[in-house]
């Protein structure tokens, strides 16, 4: 009875292994059809990696249940119908795997106890695009073909004849009159980029990463696609060689110099390596490099150098007993996004952050990433609940590549912007074609306020003299100032709080602070930081309404009005002063006693410079740049910043350059700076 239950047991376990076993071959295969024929990837390499291990080590413990087909027993991919088919005159095979320093060295281990001699090595950049064979007659460029199952791949001659780094006709001497060259075409890093950029102008798919890019290009029915794709290729492996006397290096390093002699190109970073140790040391700094190379490579092939030892230690089911692929930890994971977070950035932008379920990638564990915006979130199709994969390649900032679409659950939601600004209740307004969306509270958002306030001591503002960057944070951070009318109430002795700013200093910037009350109406406006109200904008917008009040009240109609000002700007401008805040800020700043001088009603026409356009260059000494723009403008000249023959005057300061000459050469009217001076002083 005992005995019977064992035995029910045992034989319950062996099924739920067969069914095990069936299943991960089933999902694998279907991952592999995902890799190898649509070019497009459905989980991140290291998941895929780790189903596989599974499914060995299942197969190993129960070999009677290894399916033929299972991914442990064949080369991945599959010859496309539509493609002519090219069967390989000898196997193309795949590589295996170690990890980590221990794998390598039981590697190492295994193929010394086999070798008479200890095995050195030549040590490869492991390349992340697809392998091709390439066939030489007479040293004439003949028929090209992709790995294919291993023994049939497909016929991509006239595709890899639009690669322009691989040779039509061989250089150099003896080359066998039959050679076949093994290599990979990659999509350089670069290449792939603008790919993608241009797919994503046109609103089409894109590449999940260069190797999937190299191989949806090769992979073409017309080649003209192909040739559009910048393609490089390195050559890594002599293939058949006829006839097979013909004398060739005994080392696989002196082939691929030999490949090199005849044309081929070869990586820089072939190296050979005598020591475990030496080629531990050479997959460590590639790995550090691995971000500044040209191309991706996802690990380090490292291949027993001496041919004879290679023959001797032959082949396993579906790679070379003599090499190895040393792979670099994961760059992509998957992960569970279990929410999002809206984060405001000191420009009010309101960015949306996945929060995800903790995840080891790229050598740290990640537990947010930024979506960007609501475009991202659309191109992306993501939902609240995906699963996701999680890109971290060097020191970039962790990215969302993908969803894993046949893990959604039924309950995922979609991702909903804010519409009022998490800070500061604000509205959230994103404006037509643009893909950010912002927090209109300015001023008054918290998240914005250093920036708010950096903007509205500087120079071409209210020109608080002392007011770097570094007090107006400690300002902030010790709860001194909030809004920027807090400013006018500061006293020196709370400034003396602050690093290194003693009592005398502290006096100082309480003058300044004072001293920058009397201001001008156009600094004022382009103080208060109004989203896309540069200083010539608000010269201009201070010209026309000439009063605040007038300026308040006005609507997008009248505000197109002014010269410079478009929709957008409208926009920008009536959201403004349409949030209370902003007016109780803009309020407490005139209470606060900011004035300036009131701009007096002139008939247009009696501007003494109306219809002129002035340009200005070199260093000017008595007056700032700023101030004699806004002066001119004032007299109703148009300032611009390049010499045309529509340029009434130029003022050449000091040092004037290739303006000046441009003038010169124009028969321009051109004035010094104390010209200038007569001219805003009237005479
Ligand atoms: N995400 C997925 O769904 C999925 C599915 C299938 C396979 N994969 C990934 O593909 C890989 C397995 O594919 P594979 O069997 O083609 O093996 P592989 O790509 O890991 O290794 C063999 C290949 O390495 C390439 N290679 C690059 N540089 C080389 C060099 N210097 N010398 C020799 N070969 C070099 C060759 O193209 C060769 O065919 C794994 O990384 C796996 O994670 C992922
Ligand atoms: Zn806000």
């Amino acid at each position: 009875m005992q005995n019977d239950k064992i035995q029910d047991h045992a034989s319950f376990n062996i099924q739920a292994v067969a069914q095990e076993i069936a299943e991960l071959t089933d999902i694998l295969n279907g991952h592999n059809y995902c890799y190898y024929v649509d070019d497009a990837p459905s989980i991140p390499d290291a998941e895929y990696d780790r189903l596989l291990k599974q499914l060995k080590v299942l197969e190993t413990a129960h070999p009677e249940y290894c399916f033929p087909d299972s991914p442990t027993q064949r080369v991945g991919g599959v010859a496309l119908a539509k493609f002519d088919q090219v069967v390989h005159l000898k196997p193309m095979l795949s590589l295996d795997n170690v990890f980590s320093d221990e794998e390598f060295e039981a590697f190492y281990n295994r193929i010394n106890d086999k070798t008479d001699t200890a095995p050195t090595f030549c040590c490869e950049p492991k390349l992340d695009g697809l392998a091709v064979s390439i066939l030489y007659r007479d040293g004439i460029y003949e028929r090209a073909g992709t790995r294919g199952d291993g023994k049939t791949g497909e016929d991509i001659t006239e595709n890899v004849r639009t690669i322009l780094s691989i040779p039509m006709k061989l250089r150099g001497e003896n080359f066998p009159p039959l050679l076949e060259v093994r290599g990979e075409v990659i999509m350089p890093k670069q290449a792939f980029d603008s790919l993608n950029e241009r797919a994503r102008a046109k609103g089409e798919k894109e590449f999940v990463n260069p190797r999937n890019a190299a191989a949806g290009s090769l992979r073409q029915l017309d080649s003209k696609i192909t040739a559009s794709r910048a393609l490089g290729f390195y050559a890594y492996a002599l293939g058949v060689v006829e006839p097979e006397t013909w004398e060739l290096a005994d080392h696989h390093y002196d082939q691929l110099m030999q490949l090199k002699s005849w044309g081929f190109p070869v990586s820089a970073e072939v190296k050979q390596c005598d020591s475990v140790k030496d080629v531990i040391a050479y997959y460590t700094d590639i790995m550090t490099r691995r971000s500044s190379l040209a191309y991706e490579i996802d690990g380090v092939v490292i291949k027993v150098d001496n041919i004879d030892q290679q023959a001797m230690l032959g082949f396993v089911a579906k790679a070379p007993r003599w090499a190895t692929a040393f792979k670099f930890p994961a760059q992509e994971e998957m992960t569970l996004l279990e929410g999002v977070d809206f984060q405001v950035g000191r420009t009010g932008a309101v960015t949306p952050v996945a929060r995800l379920k903790p995840i080891f990638v790229g050598g740290v564990t990640v537990s947010n990433a930024t979506l960007h915006n609501a475009d991202e979130i659309a191109r992306l199709g993501v939902k609240i609940k995906d699963t996701v994969i999680v890109r971290r390649a060097g020191d970039v900032i962790p990215q969302i590549v993908a969803i894993v679409a046949d893990k959604r659950p039924d309950d995922a939601s979609e991702i909903e912007f804010p519409t009022t600004c998490p800070v500061c209740d604000s509205l959230v307004e994103r404006l037509e074609g643009e893909a950010v969306a912002r927090c209109t509270g300015g001023l008054f958002c918290e998240a914005q306020r250093k920036e708010a306030i950096k903007h509205f001591a500087s120079r071409k503002a209210l020109d608080i003299d002392g007011m770097g960057d570094k007090v107006v944070e400690q300002l902030i951070d010790k709860e001194l100032v909030e809004s920027p009318a807090d400013l006018f109430k500061l006293s020196a002795s709370a400034m003396t709080m602050l690093d290194r700013m003693g009592l005398k200093s502290a006096t100082n910037l309480v003058k300044a602070i004072e001293v920058a009350k009397q201001t001008t109406f156009s600094r004022f406006l382009y103080a208060l930081g109004i989203r896309e109200v540069g200083e010539a904008t608000a010269a201009n917008l201070a010209s026309y309404f000439k009063s605040l009040d007038k300026l308040k009240a006005a609507n997008a109609e009248e505000f197109i009005k002014v010269d410079d000002v478009g929709i957008i700007v409208a926009q920008h401008l009536t959201h403004f002063f349409a949030q209370e805040h902003n007016l109780a800020v803009v309020d407490s700043l005139i209470q606060a006693g900011v004035n300036w001088p009131a701009i007096e009603e002139v008939a247009e026409e009696s501007l003494s410079l109306k219809g002129q356009t002035w340009v200005l260059t070199g260093t000017l000494t008595q007056l700032n740049r700023n101030d004699a723009k806004a002066q001119l403008q004032a007299l109703g000249a148009k300032v611009a910043g390049s010499v045309s023959k529509n340029t009434s005057c130029l003022v050449a300061g000091e040092a004037a350059g290739s303006k000046l000459t441009k003038a010169q050469d124009l028969g321009i009217k051109i004035l010094d700076e104390e010209g200038l001076l007569a001219v805003l002083a009237g005479e």
